[in-house]
């Protein structure tokens, strides 16, 4: 293990896809460091680190590495000097930053281009994580990477700002759009509907916003992929923005459908659905009716294609149940 005492509470965890003749030839493994210390794809790459070794994985968070404070970002890479850095913490309560603009501002806009330019000094790729809601939804097709953006909130137009500093600050870098993250791990859709289900028998839930159900368990798959490329090859064409999304679309009531059929017959709980419309269940912050993405890129220039949406889906469903805290547990310790 490596790492200084400042790592304890978040100490480095192993991924390997090592193969034997990699481990006797003596070749150390990468070391990968994550900004965060509990966002589901934090907790999901650290459990991946549990059963490979390929990588080493440092999830960093507060107060090691706190995303508002430059100086604490600058001083937390230089001091570990990681082989790559994965921008994965954010400012993600898209309501509240409607309110509180100006922690979105400093985690999501500014934080990334201060990670860039220390990368950059210490020649480290970033991979960076951003959002769906850079997009106002107009478009009736997925979303490329080339379409035009226009976040329709403060969340979206940080997570964009945050795009264009890192851009601007690095070209070694990788910005994964990602869209509707579900988990074992923290709060997340998936997780409330199974929660609300056990005490309710009636729910009401959006059915006129489109969107890319995605597994962190399968996000985090396919960083450990981005991030070999990166440190194989210095080919621009490996660089840039890709978006990065479960196969198929759902509305948000056919994600709480699939959930509650997934459940049911596993004794879990389940709920009837009532399709509701956006306007009859208001929010601060406005989402895109549409915000599918087209992932084809990630998949001919990094080869990640990922599963589809309704069997990642039953993975996590079984996971969280029987309902109980399911931060992540290290199997070693179980
Ligand atoms: N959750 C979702 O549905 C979506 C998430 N994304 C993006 O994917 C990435 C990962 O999202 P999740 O894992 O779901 O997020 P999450 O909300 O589960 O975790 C965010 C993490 O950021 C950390 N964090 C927040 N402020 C910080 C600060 N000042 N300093 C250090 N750490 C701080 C939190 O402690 C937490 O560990 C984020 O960049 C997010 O914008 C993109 C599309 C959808």
């Amino acid at each position: 293990m490596s790492g200084s005492s400042a790592d304890n509470a978040s100490s480095w965890s192993r991924l390997s896809s090592l193969g034997r003749k990699d481990i006797e030839a003596g070749r150390k493994p990468l070391r990968m460091l994550v900004t965060g210390r509990e966002g589901q794809v934090v907790s999901a790459l650290v459990e991946l680190g549990w059963h490979q070794e390929e990588f080493e994985i440092l999830a960093l968070g507060r107060p090691d590495l706190d995303l508002a404070d430059t100086r604490s970002i600058d001083g937390a890479i230089t001091a570990r000097r990681p082989d790559i850095i994965v921008s994965a913490a954010a400012y993600t309560a898209v309501d509240q930053a409607e309110t509180d603009k100006a922690s979105a501002h400093a985690v999501n806009s500014i934080a990334p281009g201060e990670i860039g330019r220390v990368a950059s000094r210490l020649g480290i790729p970033v991979i960076h994580l951003s959002t769906d809601y850079v997009f106002d939804g107009t478009k009736t097709s997925p979303y490329e990477e080339t379409d035009p953006t226009n976040p329709l909130g403060v969340y979206g137009r940080s997570k964009l700002e945050g795009e264009y500093a890192l851009a601007a600050a690095t070209d070694d870098h990788v910005i994964l759009r990602t869209a509707w993250v579900y988990s074992p791990f923290g709060r997340n859709f998936l997780k409330t509907m199974l929660t609300v289900a056990a005490t309710r028998d009636h729910l009401s839930v959006v059915d006129d916003q489109q969107g890319n159900p995605t597994s962190a368990l399968d996000i985090a798959d396919a960083i450990v992929t981005v991030a070999r490329n990166l440190l194989q090859e210095r080919a621009s064409t490996l660089r840039g923005t890709f978006h990065l999304a479960g196969r198929g679309a759902a509305s948000w009531a056919d994600f709480a459908a699939g959930i509650f059929e997934t459940s049911r017959p596993m004794g879990g709980p389940s709920a009837e659905l009532a399709r509701i419309t956006s306007a009859d269940y208001p929010t601060a912050a406005r989402r895109p009716a549409n915000s599918r993405l087209h992932t084809a890129k990630l998949a001919s220039v990094h080869g990640v294609t990922m599963p589809d949406w309704q069997s990642s889906m039953r993975t996590v469903v079984s996971r969280c149940l029987p309902l109980r805290d399911n931060n992540h547990q290290n199997p070693s310790k179980i």
